[in-house]
């Protein structure tokens, strides 16, 4: 699965897990949309949720993250073209926003669709390069398993919602 970055560069560059991915190859940072290419693009603002079926789509072998900072990443932020999608239920493990639900990373939105996605090496691989990058895979195991095991994006909705009831 190639890693993409539309790179807004309006965060802490310290601080910027995409940067730091940039840095180790493992993935590629673009600074406009028009050079930004076509693929699933990590959305939390989406409408409909990343699952395994979108292994398969028109959009399928690229990711796409935006990375810009929170205060920045309202709707019409995430123009870029691309299969858009928002990621589940899942808790932030970065020191910032440690324990926090939805808030991701740019490589914890990364590695969580890469599990979803049947790619669990891959992600390991991109959270091998922080700290605390493991123990993203640790706090949301069972439910990284879990959407990893649904058909389509209406089961993945179904199963966050009995988290977020909890
Ligand atoms: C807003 S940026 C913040 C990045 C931060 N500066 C860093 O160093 O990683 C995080 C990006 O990860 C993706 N992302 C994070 N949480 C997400 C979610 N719940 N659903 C979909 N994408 C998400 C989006 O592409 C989002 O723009």
């Amino acid at each position: 699965m190639d890693l993409h970055v539309r790179y807004e560069g309006d965060d802490d560059p310290d601080k910027c897990t995409a940067r730091k991915l940039a840095r180790f190859d493992l993935a590629d940072l673009h600074r406009s949309d028009r050079a930004t290419p076509y693929g699933v693009v990590l959305n939390p603002h989406a409408e409909r949720a990343l699952s395994p079926a979108d292994a398969d789509g028109d959009a399928a072998g690229t990711l796409v993250a935006l990375d810009c900072s929170w205060e920045s990443a309202g709707e019409a932020m995430f123009s870029l073209p691309g299969d858009h999608r928002a990621l589940p239920y899942l808790v932030a493990a970065n020191p910032v926003n440690f324990g926090r639900p939805m808030q991701l990373t740019t490589v914890e939105a990364f590695a969580a669709a890469l599990c979803i996605l049947g790619e669990r090496d891959h992600a390991e691989r991109v959270l091998a390069k922080f700290t605390w990058g493991e123990t993203f895979l640790e706090l949301n195991e069972e439910p990284l398993r879990r959407y990893g095991d649904c058909a389509d994006s209406s089961e993945v909705v179904a199963i966050q919602q009995e988290y977020l009831d909890r």
